[in-house]
């Protein structure tokens, strides 16, 4: 069995960073290598250390140049291309061993989880080549400012989460940037009833049977609950490793237990 990570979410909210906390995580705390496959075909910079490239296959850049596409358009392009090239994609991870652990970087948007069959075409692919994926998508604090915001971000995390049908984390990224005293534990907890008792105050009352449905909806799913990341916090990573959800969902716990038995193996035959 191999593992992935299938890393989600809207523009500019954090993916690539909590990436490159993962994979140093990994390096330093677990002692393994984490690759990180970079999936966005208009990506810029990251700041890991990046396996494989899909802008090795095509860029929006390319197809914005050469067919006169718009960024949407071309990210849309991009993407079909290379579900028509999977081979590329497959090429890139031909050589993965059981036990080891990728982190795909995706594109944010929503159209790719909503309606477009790449993305579900690549983690079929994946599983088939025995890769146990699990969805993590990211919104960032901007989408607790008010519960609105954050109906509308828990909602874009259930699209990916049903379109993919994958076992599925959320994370609540750039909590560096909360306010002093900010109120995060009930969307960190996933209280529904605090974030719809201030939606009846701050909605219309034409929308609040449609909010209880959207909140029972939202708790079915157990999408109300989100983990909080700063990257400023270097306990954070460590917190996520002992995590028994996390643990049961990307598999981080039983792999830290394999590098360690492996390492102490080295040890004793040295
Ligand atoms: N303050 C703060 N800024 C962050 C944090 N994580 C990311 N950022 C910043 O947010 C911006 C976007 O971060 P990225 O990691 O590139 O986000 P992304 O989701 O990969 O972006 P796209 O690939 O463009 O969709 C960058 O300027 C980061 O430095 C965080 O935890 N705290």
């Amino acid at each position: 069995m191999k593992y992935a990570q299938f890393v989600m979410g809207p523009a500019g909210c954090g993916k690539s960073t909590y990436c490159a906390i993962i994979q140093e995580h990994f390096k330093v705390a677990l002692r393994r290598t984490c690759r990180v496959v970079n999936l966005d075909p208009a990506a810029e910079n990251f700041a890991y250390d990046c396996y494989a490239d899909v802008r090795d296959l095509i860029s929006v850049d390319d197809v914005m140049e050469e067919l006169d596409y718009g960024p949407n358009g071309g990210l849309v392009y991009a993407m079909e291309y290379l579900s028509e090239n999977m081979s590329w994609l497959e090429e890139q991870i031909c050589d993965a061993l059981d036990d080891d652990y990728y982190v795909f970087d995706c594109p944010g948007q929503i159209e790719l989880y909503s309606h477009l069959s790449v993305m579900r075409e690549v983690v079929d692919m994946l599983q088939n080549e025995d890769f146990r994926v699990a969805g993590v998508y990211c919104i960032d604090v901007n989408f607790i400012e008010d519960s609105a915001k954050f109906l509308s971000g828990a909602l874009s995390a259930l699209t990916a989460m049903v379109n993919l049908e994958l076992p599925h984390i959320n994370v609540l990224t750039k909590c560096d940037l909360l306010p002093e005293g900010a109120d995060v534990e009930r969307y960190v907890e996933g209280d529904s009833e605090a974030i719809l008792s201030e939606l009846r105050t701050s909605m219309h009352p034409r929308y609040r049977k449609l909010n209880v449905a959207l909140g029972q909806v939202l708790e079915e799913y157990s999408l109300v609950s989100f983990v909080a990341l700063n990257r400023d916090d270097e306990a954070w990573a460590d917190e996520l490793t002992s995590s028994v959800a996390w643990d049961g969902l990307l598999g981080l716990k039983r792999r830290q237990g394999a590098a360690r038995t492996s390492s102490e193996q080295n040890e004793n035959s040295e």
